[in-house]
């Protein structure tokens, strides 16, 4: 497509440089978020908040979440948390899950320039199937790799890309605080009836998934106050300039 000047102009062939500032200008950047922490860490307390502080400074935000998001991954939510599996059949069906997901509804938003914000993605995989229920990292990488790649709509990366969240805000929470919490709160599915012990794994799992890839991951102290927590949270995307400074904004 000509720039607008180019076509004002009526320059044939039109410049490259200026078709790409008429491409960008008319597009924001697609943006893609998730929220990641044991159950009980304080995530769904603030995704709305930071969806609609997007949405405030003029960007589209697609508010999503893991297992589910579409249709058919809303059904293999239900089977994962109410149906008994082994560790493979559960890991299978998150990642059938986040393919339907990633190709109906992530990447047609972040094609369309919008802020895609997903309660839980991969890492969670990687923190239950994985540090939680003890199946093997190496081969959860492999069916990442598989689910993950080939999705993009935009043209520009490589065949090989493989999509993962430009930012993983990961509530970091002691699992014996975030059991307190959830004491009171909630009827528990199939994963948060585990006992103390799997949502200590679970936490380590986070913990070590946020080592291997230290660019992507920030980690929210989640065992401080909901105003502290919301900060924590601000400061992150505003540092990578995503959200110009909000003064008094809340959760
Ligand atoms: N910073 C906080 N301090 C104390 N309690 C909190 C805080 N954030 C959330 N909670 C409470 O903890 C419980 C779990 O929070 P929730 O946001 O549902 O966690 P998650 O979505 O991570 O499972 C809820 O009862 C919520 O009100
Ligand atoms: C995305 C994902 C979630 N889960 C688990 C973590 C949660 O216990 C559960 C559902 O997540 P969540 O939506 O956080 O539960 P709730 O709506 O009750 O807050 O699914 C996995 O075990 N593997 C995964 O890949």
């Amino acid at each position: 497509m000509a720039c607008a000047l180019c076509r004002i102009k009526q320059l044939v062939p039109p410049c490259a440089a200026l078709e790409e500032i008429s491409v960008s200008t008319a597009l924001p950047k697609g943006l893609f978020i998730s929220f990641e922490g044991i159950d009980g860490a304080g995530k769904s307390s603030h995704i709305e908040a930071l969806a609609q502080a997007f949405r405030d400074q003029g960007r589209v935000v697609t508010l999503t979440r893991e297992p589910g998001g579409t249709p058919l991954a809303e059904k293999l939510r239900a089977l994962m948390l109410h149906d008994a599996m082994d560790p493979l059949t559960e890991a299978l069906i998150a990642f059938a899950a986040r393919r339907d997901h990633l190709v109906q509804v992530i990447e047609p938003a972040l094609a369309r320039g919008e802020v895609v914000i997903s309660d839980r993605f991969t890492d969670a995989t990687f923190a239950y199937q994985g540090a939680g229920r003890g199946f093997s990292w190496e081969q959860l990488s492999v069916l990442e790799r598989m689910a993950q790649t080939g999705t993009a709509l935009q043209a520009g990366p490589a065949p090989d890309f493989m999509r993962e969240p430009d930012m993983t805000l990961w509530f970091d929470l002691p699992a014996e605080v975030a059991a307190e919490r959830l004491a009171t709160a909630r009827v528990p599915d199939r994963f948060e009836a585990q006992p103390g012990e799997f949502f200590a794994r679970v936490a380590q799992g986070y913990a070590e998934r946020a080592r291997t890839a230290p660019q992507r991951f920030v980690r929210i102290d989640a065992h401080a106050s909901r105003h502290a927590v919301w900060q924590q949270i601000t400061q992150a995307v505003v540092r990578k300039g995503w959200l110009a400074i909000m003064v008094g904004s809340k959760p």
